[in-house]
């Protein structure tokens, strides 16, 4: 039987699987839920200075008290408010550290955002959203599963950044300065939400102030820069910063590692429009003798990201970004871009920036749309406690369904120790023959690089592909259960090492956290938690690893005696569709 995909309501299922059945299908692709906005419970947030806003209200207005009666009214209102808070805000076991009062305005802006179903509809100068749209169009995942091809006639906005750009654009050219925080869900299109705003700046000064232009143009100088965490995010975002250098006539350039200071020289004297690096490397600029005024380099630069900003402003990196922004005295926009508002994300940013203007969608810290999350025990039979058999025999599972028919298929799985990575490997290869790359921050970039490349890139149609080894591996017994969709791979023997055969045809990446932020694995079907991530936080971003724009994807928990207990807890927050908190 062809399997087909699960019906639209049990995509959304989460399933505990039985050891020995492991079930396999994608599911179908998800479409946009309804673009709608959410003010959200970052208290701090709202009042920005300059752009008009509604402030954040997280409960409903109290009357005024008076006497006994009134008062213990209303400690009882509060009380009821703030249980149905948290009921509304799933709090998953031992877990958290995400803020908690995440207050969805679906009415208010979100209707105004389901309008917007088309770039056309935003105030973007018509070259730079056709520019914008070619590269989506072009970066963008082919849908593997129907026939679809992206065009940028296709290519349409989405949520998050028809709300960031429509309030962006309004005050753009504004010289006051503006602060944004745009936060929504995995793989949602942030960047282009934070770029698109950006390279219209540019091109609008350019155009609407050409006499100060002229004087500009020849200078060495920097006009914007977008700063993340590590030089794999440099080469991403630049990767697609890139591509406006042709058509839209724009300088850009990636400070990192590999980067000698004589070529960063060498750009900055052509005037570098967008600067693609890590805060570390800003505040180089400062120290590298060549460069006598880099004050003055930076005194141009009006449109600041912080891209991935909760991990670029949690304790381990918040000086040195600090130190960073601070270098730049002309700042006109600065964005910080998240997937998720940690507490003490948020704390830091009423600290340090209270004026910030929110931007985010109601799937914010949900899990993507369209994922199929299932989880396996490992302490029950045929794995008896072993979490590595479990992986295995999962891995196998995953190579040997009909998912991803004609293309490569691929698997990222997330460790919480880097400590356990080269066990995991070498027992999966010798012992499984199965086709696994480690990866952590011990590996020097090139080495990262090298492992990680063939994960950020579209799976390959197997034509393309060398034959696969043949391996003596038993056949599939496969199974429906009745009453479902459901296709059971089963092994025979499964709790047996020697009958795991050895499978070469799935390429597999082990990681820790490291890899989890941003980086855009595309087409990536498979992520796998050999451990249970220890926060929500951890969890959304190895989770948004799949299931990215519009794409299903598959997540398969493991969980033993010592995690099953907060693992119960997330077939309800799938199902209910609820927020983590
Ligand atoms: N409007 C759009 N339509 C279709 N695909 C898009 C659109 N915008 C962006 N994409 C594609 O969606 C994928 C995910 O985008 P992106 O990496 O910006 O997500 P993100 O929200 O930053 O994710 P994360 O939170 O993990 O960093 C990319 O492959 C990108 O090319």
């Amino acid at each position: 039987m062809v399997n087909n995909g699960f019906s639209a309501a049990s995509q959304l299922e989460t399933k505990l699987i039985s050891p020995m059945a492991l079930v396999f299908n994608l599911a179908a692709l998800p479409r946009w839920s309804s673009p709608v906005v959410l003010r959200m419970g970052l208290r701090s947030y709202a009042g920005g200075p300059r752009t008009k806003h509604k402030k954040f209200s997280p409960q409903p207005p109290v009357p005024a008290s008076n006497g006994n009666k009134n008062r213990k009214q209303n400690k009882r209102g509060r009380k009821n408010d703030a249980k149905a808070k948290t009921e509304q805000a799933f709090n998953f076991g031992q877990y958290g550290g995400l803020k908690k009062d995440v207050d969805v305005d679906v009415n208010t802006t979100g209707k105004l955002i389901q309008k917007i179903s088309n770039f056309d509809q935003l105030l973007i100068l018509p070259s730079v959203r056709d520019a914008m749209k070619e590269i989506i169009s072009k970066e963008s995942l082919k849908i593997q599963d129907n026939n679809t091809k992206n065009t940028s006639e296709n290519i349409i906005p989405s949520p998050i950044q028809a709300v960031a750009i429509k309030k962006i654009s309004k005050t753009l050219m504004s010289p006051k300065l503006q602060l944004h925080a745009i936060a929504a869900e995995t793989g949602s299109g942030k960047t282009m939400a934070y770029l698109i705003p950006l390279i219209d700046y540019l091109k609008r000064q350019e155009l609407e102030t050409p006499e100060l232009w002229e004087t500009l143009k020849e200078k060495a100088l920097i006009r914007s820069i977008i700063l993340v965490p590590t030089h794999e995010l440099v080469d991403q975002v630049y990767e697609t910063v890139s591509k406006t250098n042709s058509s839209l006539g724009l300088n850009s350039f990636k400070w990192d590692k590999t980067t000698s200071y004589r070529d960063l020289l060498d750009h900055i004297k052509n005037r570098i429009d967008i600067l693609v690096t890590t805060p570390a490397k800003l505040l180089n600029l400062f120290s590298i003798r060549m460069i006598s005024r880099p004050d003055k380099i930076l005194s141009k630069v009006g449109f600041v990201v912080l891209d991935e900003a909760d991990t670029l402003l949690d304790r381990s990196w918040l000086e040195e970004t600090h130190s960073a922004i601070k270098k730049i005295p002309n700042i006109n926009h600065l964005i910080f871009c998240s997937a998720t508002i940690p507490q003490e994300f948020n704390k830091t940013m009423q600290r340090l920036f209270p004026t910030v203007v929110p931007i985010m969608t109601p799937r914010l810290h949900k899990l993507p749309f369209g994922l199929d999350f299932k989880v396996i025990n490992s302490a029950l039979s045929p794995f008896k406690g072993s979490k590595i058999k479990a992986l295995a025999q999962t891995l196998y599972a995953i190579s040997n369904d009909d998912t991803e028919p004609g293309f490569e298929k691929r698997c990222v799985i997330f460790v919480n120790e880097k400590k356990d990575v080269p066990e995991i490997i070498d027992t999966l290869n010798s012992k499984f023959g199965h086709n696994a790359v480690g990866l952590t921050g011990d590996d020097t970039t090139e080495e990262r690089s090298e492992k990680i490349t063939p994960f950020l890139s579209s799976p390959r149609p197997i034509s393309q592909l060398r034959p696969p080894e043949p391996s003596p591996e038993p056949p599939l017994k496969r199974l429906e259960i009745p009453d479902s969709n459901i296709v059971i791979g089963e092994l025979k023997k499964a709790n047996s090492d020697a009958i795991i055969p050895k499978k070469k045809s799935l390429h597999v990446l082990v990681a820790t956290d490291l890899m989890a932020r941003g980086l855009n694995f595309k087409g990536v079907r498979n992520v796998v938690l050999y451990d249970v991530p220890k926060t929500s936080i951890d969890l959304i971003h190895r989770v948004g690893r799949t299931a990215r724009m519009k794409q299903g994807g598959r997540v398969f928990m493991l969980i033993d005696n010592r995690t099953k207990s907060w693992a119960k807890a997330l077939p309800k927050i799938i199902k209910k569709h609820q927020r983590l908190s």
